[in-house]
């Protein structure tokens, strides 16, 4: 019996659409079925509207993925396919995560004009991010290096450091890799200096808590390691109500029956920073996110708010 035709919902970024035909072309794969029974639909969000703020100062959660959620729960579509980064900690209660592909190398990328690492930068040149973790990260290594905001996608990024209007970007090496992009990294920047985002670097699926039909459509692309590893980072986050106004670095990885897991908290200039790590059994993954990431609350002097 060949599975009912589902609709993918997806935001419309080249990113966003480059990961969403990943994933249609491994289930029709693992279901024998041609990518057309997969019909895609773009959906703008609100996060894909805003291009001139910081994302942290646009308020609330959840700004890249509010609107596919609506779509999931009024039935428009039946999955959605999400940079797990922008995923928030808190779904809403009918949806869940029912995919994870293998996840990608988690690491930074750095481009440099004229291929100049970070420590080659001279002093007051100009870092690009939107990223409050990276700009936090980059003054922990050089407090006298300048950051600025930098969003729109991909593309735009790379263009402001081939014209000069800055020195250099962090992008994550996945999103280069998806993209076609990954040679126009000029470095790749060490997990001990650069730990990722929660979630970097993994695709993750939502559908329909109660549609156990796409559920079981789904489970050929749930990567165990990976939502193991994901759990972790999760709850890690969720236990430090990580908003993306505080800088927050953390990273899960699984081999066999163990999890190991790192993460940081940093003050927005990198002057501060507070660490934390953990070993364990992989199926402990989210209780071991939330004690480690309780560790840090309770090591912030003023706790989470404190930080922002
Ligand atoms: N917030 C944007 C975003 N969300 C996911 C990725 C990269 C892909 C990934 O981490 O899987 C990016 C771009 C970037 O950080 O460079």
């Amino acid at each position: 019996m060949t599975i009912k035709s589902l609709r993918i919902g997806t935001r419309g970024s080249p990113l966003a659409l480059a990961q969403t035909h990943m994933v249609r072309a491994l289930l029709a794969e693992a279901h024998g079925v041609s990518e057309e029974h997969f019909p895609v639909e773009i959906i703008k969000t609100t996060g894909d509207q805003i291009q001139d703020r910081s994302l942290a100062d646009s308020g609330g959660k959840g700004l890249f993925t509010k609107e596919l959620d609506l779509a999931l729960i009024g039935g428009a579509i039946d999955l959605a396919v999400h940079s797990s980064k922008d995923l928030p900690t808190h779904l809403p209660a009918e949806i869940i995560i029912a995919g994870y592909l293998p996840r990608e190398d988690v690491r930074d990328a750095w481009i440099g004009r004229d291929g100049m690492t970070i420590d080659a930068l001279p002093p007051g040149a100009v870092v690009g991010t939107a990223s409050l973790r990276r700009a936090a990260q980059v003054k922990r290594r050089r407090p006298d290096l300048q950051t600025t905001l930098l969003r729109g996608n991909v593309h735009t990024r790379l263009g402001k450091v081939e014209s000069g209007e800055i020195d250099a970007t962090l992008l994550a090496l996945a999103g280069l890799k998806r993209l076609g992009l990954a040679d126009r990294a000029t470095a790749l920047l060490p997990l001990a200096d650069f730990p990722p985002a929660v979630g970097q670097g993994a695709i993750g699926i939502t559908a329909r808590a109660g549609d156990a039909e796409t559920r079981a459509a789904l489970a050929p692309l749930l990567d165990a390691a990976t939502a193991l590893a994901l759990a972790a980072e999760r709850a890690f986050l969720s236990a430090l109500d990580g908003s993306c106004r505080t800088p927050i670095a953390g990273h899960a990885t699984v081999s066999g029956d163990e999890l190991s897991f790192y993460g940081e908290v940093l003050k927005a200039d990198g002057s501060q920073v507070w660490m934390t790590r953990r070993k364990g059994r992989a199926i402990d993954a989210a209780m071991i996110g939330a004690d480690a990431g309780n560790e840090i609350v309770l090591k912030l002097p003023h706790g989470v708010a404190g930080l922002m």
